[in-house]
């Protein structure tokens, strides 16, 4: 442990700073909870517009903006300062020289510690002040450089390079990535990111890479940190990755701990031998099988094997109508039952000896849980009852943050609470009402971290991206719907949807867990205590329940030729594999062998799906030449719905008429196209058209913005034209053009129609119907393609356009692929 931690910690003892952890005697108290005394009775209708007003506390809220304003005047110093008490209160505070000790004779450690215990904004702090954490110059051999991802370099004599230096910590979300990345910069005094060349925190996210040179602790999504192993397998730049929030579970996860795992335990050669500190924290991971999976490892390479690493010529890709020599234990048709497998490898009966673990007990505030009585019919109800009943009945400050599935039913209890405010007495403080969902651009979700005005409660409605590593300042209350949308593909027919779930334990730990940060909390849990005593443990991983295509593009990509060997944690089934092989192929990623060729590489670079990265790169073909066409549409495809949603019969009506010179019969991606293009060429106010025409002024925002990013994508260089107002000529000829290369990044998404007025898939057979909000709706044509599956009441097709039947035989050329 290095002196300065010492000091520090000696002193923060002295003075009576390091309190013990607070232990919540109230949260998961499960048999306390039963005797207290329920808010929300049974069914219970808590007035609207009750006489009571809330009690404002003695603390006043602070003005919008006052956190900068204070850090102008006082100094980032001075502010710094001004929270060191706080942290030092925080319940990691006192693990941390067994954390730094720790890291110092291994160089795996797992943290497992309680929401709000300190995690993700302490650890990286404790740890960059570490000696390994020091930017080192080493000389690194070609041959050794070319381990052990073999695309990772170039040249071909050996190289005197800066190894180390960094900590990379990576978030599920982008939201949270940044959120923290300036607590943590306020917390060490430092500017942000790319705002000062002395700035030491910075993020990197999607399209906004904030950082100067001088970063050393950088957050980013798990999806940024594989972008930078394409440029650099070895992730020189770091002396540390930390993986937050691991029992997420999503695919980038699991892919992370995967590589990492290869470097950690490999001989290091592309890092001169420099050592690669993993930290993986999380809530509520299962330790042991995290602990087996980084043993089992060094086991291996011990052993000489290197999953990772080899570059083993015999390991190539087996087709389906390959013999199966199958051994994975994991499947995900049996994925919840039973304990989960280390990468199915089996239990390893060595010793613990290369990782090492700190477990944080207690959370900084207890956190109040109230169960429904009996099970909700109608959660949305329930939902704005226990909003006002909050607002009514429980002081200033205290914000509410409340989970929904999506941004519809978002949207929905929106317009519900703006409705019933308007009933509010004057007296009673206002309303801040606020969404947060994954579309909305980076401005618009920044926006819940600001202080509502004095005498006003703010309501975050948001969907489970507000789930894990997000403080939220002032809020005291959280509201949980018990549901989330869950990817889930269906191999069978080759489509991936969303479905609305109910979460699992873990996340509704997380949920709750965002009330308690700054002072006590209480969280409303819109289901019965059984429900949630039903509820499984955790998610079920990704990996079990999602399309692999993107996953195999990413390892290979990244030199895996082996991909069945690729250790993950839990193995997906090779079906689920063979399936994914074959939607490469189809999409020409792959060569006949299986190896990744050049349009899978470019894809793989590419920030976008593996279907929309595609139908980029067909628009570049000389004989498509609509790049900066399908740009737009894509861009259209990134954000929220540009269109808004209208729900009386008249605004509908409205709506539909004023919109009428944008529609194209070709389908919803003509009539985006026809609709950026009408609102780049807009000069005068661009609000203003927006409003006459029913169209998403905050969308259209972050449509201008996505469309500038990809026009700069390197992949273009300087070709293309960057006049925003410029517009196309939407000839026959390009509208055909602009829906082929869909069709090239979306064959598996394409049906025809049968006789019955039904469509039917090409590849997975399953009916499909236009869904009433496509300007195809009612308009039957033979054939279509589409963006999205969504399952309701029925299966939907969703951004759909008319496709010619020749042009789908062409798509589905490809040898074997027939039968999808
Ligand atoms: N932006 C912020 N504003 C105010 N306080 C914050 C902020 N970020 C963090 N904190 C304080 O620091 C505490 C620790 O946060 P941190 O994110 O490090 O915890 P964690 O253990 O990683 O929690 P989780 O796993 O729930 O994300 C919070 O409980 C809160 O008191």
């Amino acid at each position: 442990m290095p002196e300065k931690i010492h000091q520090r910690f000696d002193e923060a003892l002295t003075l009576g700073l390091l309190s013990s952890p607070v232990v919540d005697k109230h949260v998961a108290a499960t048999s306390n909870i039963k005797k207290r005394k329920r808010l929300l009775p049974p069914q219970s209708t808590v007035p609207l517009t009750s006489k009571d007003s809330p009690r404002v506390a003695g603390d006043k809220p602070e003005k919008p903006g006052s956190v900068i304003s204070r850090t102008g005047h006082a100094g980032l110093k001075e502010r710094a300062a001004a929270l060191a008490p706080a942290r030092k209160k925080l319940p990691i505070w006192s693990h941390a020289s067994t954390i730094c000790s720790g890291l110092q004779d291994r160089d795996v450690m797992l943290i497992v510690g309680e929401t709000g215990s300190g995690k993700s904004t302490q650890v990286p702090q404790m740890l960059v002040e570490e000696p390994w954490c020091r930017t080192q110059r080493l000389c690194i051999s070609n041959q050794s450089s070319q381990e052990p991802l073999p695309n990772s370099v170039n040249g071909s004599r050996p190289e005197s390079l800066q190894i180390g230096g960094r900590i990379a910590i990576t978030e599920p979300r982008r939201v949270a990535a940044i959120s923290l990345a300036e607590r943590v910069a306020q917390e060490m005094g430092t500017p942000l990111g790319s705002s000062s060349p002395a700035s030491t925190v910075g993020f990197s996210v999607r399209f906004n890479n904030c950082t100067s040179p001088s970063t050393r602790i950088k957050f980013l999504t798990e999806g940024m940190l594989l972008q930078e192993m394409l440029r650099d397998a070895w992730l020189r730049d770091y002396s540390a990755v930390v993986l937050d929030e691991v029992h997420e579970r999503g695919v980038n996860a699991d892919l992370l701990l995967g590589f990492l795992r290869g470097i950690v335990t490999g001989k290091k050669e592309g890092r001169g031998g420099a050592v690669l500190k993993v930290v993986v924290m999380s809530a509520t991971a299962e330790m042991q099988t995290l602990e087996e999976f980084f043993e089992q490892g060094f086991l291996q390479e011990s052993a000489g094997e290197d999953p990772v690493a080899h570059e083993d010529a015999t390991a190539k890709i087996d087709l389906p109508d390959a013999e199966s020599e199958w051994s994975g234990i994991s499947s995900s048709d049996d994925e919840d039952e039973g304990p989960r497998g280390n990468g199915g490898e089996g239990p390893t009966t060595s010793p613990i000896q290369h990782v090492s673990s700190c477990h944080v007990e207690g959370r900084q505030y207890p956190v109040t849980i109230h169960y429904e009585p009996k099970p909700v019919q109608n959660w949305l109800d329930a939902m704005l009852r226990t909003i006002f009943h909050i607002h009514y009945k429980e002081p200033l400050p205290g914000d509410v943050l409340v989970f929904l599935t999506g941004q519809e039913t978002v949207e929905t209890l929106e317009k519900l609470v703006k409705e019933h405010e308007k009933d509010m007495r004057a007296d009673v403080p206002k309303l801040l009402i606020l969404p947060l969902f994954a579309a909305l651009p980076q401005d618009v979700q920044q926006a819940v971290f600001q202080r509502p005005p004095p005498k006003t409660r703010k309501i975050i409605l948001a969907t489970n991206i507000a789930e894990t590593s997000v403080t939220v300042p002032g809020v005291r209350f959280v509201i949980d719907c018990g549901k989330a949308k869950i990817k889930h593909f269906r191999s069978e027919i080759g489509l991936e949807s969303l479905l609305v779930k109910p979460i699992s334990k873990s996340a509704a730990t997380q949920r709750m867990g965002r009330a308690g940060r700054e002072a006590p909390g209480k969280c409303w849990r819109l289901y019965t205590e059984q429900d949630y005593l039903d509820l499984p443990q955790s998610n079920t991983p990704e990996i079990l329940r999602c399309d692999l295509s993107q996953a195999i593009l990413t390892m290979q990509a990244r030199g895996i030729q082996d991909i069945y060997g690729f250790p993950f944690l839990d193995r997906p089934r090779r079906e689920a594999y063979e399936k994914a092989l074959m939607h490469l192929f189809q999409l020409g990623a792959l060569d006949k062998t299986g190896c990744i060729n050049q349009i899978g590489s470019q894809m793989a670079q590419l920030p976008l799906s593996g279907a929309l990265a595609r139908t980029l790169l067909a628009a570049i073909e000389p004989e498509m030449d609509c790049v900066r066409e399908v740009i737009d549409i894509i861009a259209c495809l990134s954000v929220e719905n540009i269109f808004l949603k209208t729900t009386s019969e008249e605004s509908k009506e409205q709506a539909e008429t004023a919109r009428r010179a944008m529609y194209r019969r070709e389908g919803d991606h003509l009539t985006l196209l026809a609709t950026v293009q009408a609102y780049a060429a807009e000069n005068t106010d661009r609000k203003d058209w927006c409003r006459r025409y029913f169209v998403s002024h905050r969308a259209m925002k972050a449509v201008m913005d996505v469309r500038k990013q990809l026009h700069s994508l390197p992949l273009f260089g300087k070709s293309l034209s960057t006049d925003p107002s410029e517009r196309s000529v939407l000839t026959a000829e390009l509208s055909a053009c602009v829906r082929k290369c869909f069709i090239q990044g979306f064959a598996y998404n394409t049906a025809l129609r049968l006789s019955d007025g039904s469509y039917k898939t090409v590849a997975g057979h399953q009916k499909v119907a236009i869904h009433p909000s496509s300007v195809l709706f009612g308009k039957p044509v033979r054939a279509i393609l589409f963006n999205e599956f969504v399952f309701t009441n029925k299966s939907y097709a969703r951004g759909v356009s008319a496709v010619e039947m020749s042009w789908l035989e062409d798509a589905w050329k490809e040898p074997g692929l027939e039968d999808g």
